[in-house]
């Protein structure tokens, strides 16, 4: 069922933004399994992420991924990062980077759906960059591109492969720059003016061509057409280390389980929120940090998506 504040129903208001989608849309979106499914019909994620300086992020949006519905959660991280992700989280498939290939990866699962996110934990060494390059030219599913890997793209040759992406028409490309990275990606493409808010993550999104999360106290969601959705059901509780990595892991998960990039947004964007504002309920703003936020998911999903 569609709601009035279902932007997908919605005119193209090209640049004005739309409010947040409510409960009643966001839980028409829900991924909940068929009675028939398997492990791999749930939607597989393949998570690039973990420098050896930041195993932390691969941990953080693994372990959200699979409290956000994935059914099987792969993570390519460095060497160095494999026994905290195995350590943290003994679900979590871990794999040296080096075995990332999406084109053979996505080659031996042709028949299911998934979702690669890469990024989190990334410090911006070549390898990673030569990891962002190959991902978006040979992945044929959709791409979430956050965190360190946003910098990597954040020039013309990134925009460059973002718009060729976009031209063969695979699989869409998700990117959700904080504040900062917001702006290198700006920069790299040299945006005129001094744009904020809804106008810089439309100017992103067309010079991209891909869906913009622009992340912050309210986050903005928009596309090349100039769809924008707002979100600002969050909570200060969020501005903590490793929170963006956690939503990168929700993101992906819905992308992995088949919803559309705008959808996965909202949804994500929204689940996130309520976990931080759940977490905040019984542990305080100050005390809450990213793994609460995890945790406290369930009761997120409860919220706004109610029992099945
Ligand atoms: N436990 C972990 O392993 C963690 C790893 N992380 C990873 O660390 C890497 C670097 O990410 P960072 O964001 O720390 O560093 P960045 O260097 O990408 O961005 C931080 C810089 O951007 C500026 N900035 C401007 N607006 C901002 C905004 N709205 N929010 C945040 N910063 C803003 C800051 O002042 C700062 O100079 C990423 O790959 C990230 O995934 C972080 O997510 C934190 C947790
Ligand atoms: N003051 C705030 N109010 C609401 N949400 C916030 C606030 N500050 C940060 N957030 C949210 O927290 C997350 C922080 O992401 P990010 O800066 O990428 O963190 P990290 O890189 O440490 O993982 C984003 O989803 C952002 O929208």
């Amino acid at each position: 069922m569609r709601s009035p504040t279902d932007p997908a129903s919605a005119p193209n208001t090209a640049g004005t933004p739309l409010p947040s989608r409510d409960n009643a849309a966001l839980a028409a979106l829900a991924p909940w399994p068929d009675p028939q499914a398997n492990k791999y019909t749930r939607g597989k994620l393949s998570l690039v992420a973990g420098a050896a300086a930041y195993p932390g992020a691969a941990c953080l949006a693994g372990a959200a991924a699979e409290r956000a519905g994935a059914g099987y959660t792969e993570v390519f991280c460095a060497g160095e990062s494999l026994l905290a992700v195995r350590s943290f989280r003994p679900s979590l498939v871990a794999r040296d980077w080096r075995e990332w290939h999406p084109a053979r990866q996505e080659a031996r699962c042709a028949d299911r759906t998934g979702a690669c996110v890469i990024g989190c934990g990334f410090d911006g060494d070549a390898r990673q960059r030569e990891l962002v390059a190959e991902t978006v030219r040979a992945a044929t599913g959709p791409v979430l591109i956050d965190g360190g890997a946003i910098g990597l793209m954040a020039d013309k040759a990134g925009q460059r492969l973002a718009r060729e992406r976009a031209e063969r028409g695979v699989g869409p490309l998700v990117l959700t720059p904080h504040g900062g990275e917001a702006a290198r990606l700006a920069r790299g493409a040299e945006l005129e003016g001094a744009l904020g808010g809804p106008e810089l993550a439309v100017g992103l999104a067309r010079a991209y061509r891909a869906l913009i999360v622009l992340k912050g106290p309210i986050t903005f969601i928009a596309d090349a057409e100039g769809i924008v959705e707002t979100m600002g059901r969050g909570t200060a509780a969020l501005a903590k280390a490793g929170t963006g990595d956690v939503l990168a892991g929700i993101i992906g998960a819905l992308l992995a389980q088949g919803l559309a990039p705008r959808d996965a947004a909202a949804l994500g964007c929204a689940l996130h929120a309520e976990a931080g504002r759940a977490a905040a309920q019984e542990l305080t703003e100050i005390c809450v940090s990213a793994e609460d936020v995890i945790a406290a998911l369930p009761q997120a999903v409860r919220a706004i998506v109610g029992a099945h």
